[in-house]
């Protein structure tokens, strides 16, 4: 379905915005293709939302420019506002409405035409026929979950924009939830979503990670991971609490953070690292090198983006 020619759906460059004397979003740059599950993440406060704000014609950015589903979004917001789904962070609904009357009552909010059909299909994209009486009040947080999505889907956009939507779900809904994402980015809906959870971040296709509005890396999990050129090393047994506080106090160890019973210890110079660590260890440690995970790098770009930005 996708070939290199393939027409982004957002071609943003040098997207900055200013609220007040703050930059909240610096010069971001991004290309996201038709199809595409897209990843935000980021510290709270980072700018993630108000990024995805100005990709779909909701806010004007003070500098940079670009298209979104091929529309100019300095001029053209009208039209891509028509054609994105947003389901924001604090999606509200009626308790005392089912499923249906809920979506109708959508649809009929954003003169939906032919809302009946709408609503139809809205349902049934979303498997909530079965339940589509049942009132919103009494859904277990999963199926809320689903009735946002079907709601930001009733007038069939081209591209989905959502902020943090499995916040507060069980891993189990999640997992649907991110079924229905996969099939309907399979189908050609671009996607893109906030998220704090690891887990969901490693089910996109791409992501990029957010600090304090600058883009501090950006590829498929494996691009991110490698491009953090992190070094991590799993230490178990003995005293782990007073090993990690020791280890913390070098600059050659960036993190060192309790995962079960052992210790994940990271850093960028392997040699200072194993300098250290063979100094430090007891002889009831073990050490092992393990591969780096996203959320080692996670944690690494945002002390990185602190040091850089320190006033
Ligand atoms: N309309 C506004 N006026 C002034 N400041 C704002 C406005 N909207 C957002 N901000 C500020 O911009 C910064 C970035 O906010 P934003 O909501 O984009 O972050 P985020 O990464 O989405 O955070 P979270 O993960 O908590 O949702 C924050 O400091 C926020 O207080």
């Amino acid at each position: 379905m996708r070939s290199p020619d393939t027409p982004p759906s957002i071609d943003v460059t040098g997207i900055t915005k200013i609220f007040g004397s703050k930059t909240v979003v610096d010069r971001i740059s991004m290309r996201v293709l038709p199809g595409e599950i897209y990843g935000f993440l980021g510290p709270n406060g980072s700018g993630k939302t108000t990024f995805l704000r100005m990709l779909c014609g909701l806010l004007k950015p003070d500098a940079g420019s670009g298209t979104c589903l091929g529309f100019d979004i300095l001029k053209e917001p009208r039209e891509i506002k028509r054609r994105v789904g947003y389901m924001t962070q604090r999606f509200s609904y009626y308790e005392d409405l089912s499923i249906r009357e809920n979506l109708d009552f959508v649809g009929r909010m954003y003169g939906i035409p032919k809302r009946r059909q709408a609503v139809d299909e809205a349902l049934e994209r979303l498997n909530l026929k079965d339940r589509q009486k049942q009132l919103a009040g009494q859904l277990s947080g999963g199926w809320k979950q689903r009735l946002a999505l079907a709601a930001c889907m009733l007038h069939d956009p081209e591209l989905l924009l959502l902020d943090e939507p499995t916040a507060g779900v069980d891993p189990s809904a999640r997992r649907e939830f991110w079924e229905e994402i996969h099939q309907l980015a399979a189908r050609g809906l671009t996607v893109l979503i906030t998220t704090h959870y690891m887990d969901e971040a490693e089910r996109c296709h791409r992501l990029a990670y957010i600090a304090s509005g600058h883009l501090m890396a950006e590829g498929t999990v494996a691009e991110v991971v490698e491009g953090a050129r992190l070094v991590t090393y799993e230490i178990s047994g003995g005293n782990q609490p007073e090993l990690a506080a020791r280890l913390r106090a070098s600059d050659a160890i960036t993190q060192a953070v309790a995962f079960g019973s052992s210790l994940h210890v990271s850093g960028s110079n392997r040699q200072l690292m194993e300098a250290v660590l063979g100094h430090a260890l007891d002889p009831d440690h073990r050490w092992k090198e393990i591969p780096s995970e996203l959320e080692h790098v996670f944690i690494d770009l945002m002390r990185k983006e602190r040091e850089e930005n320190k006033p």
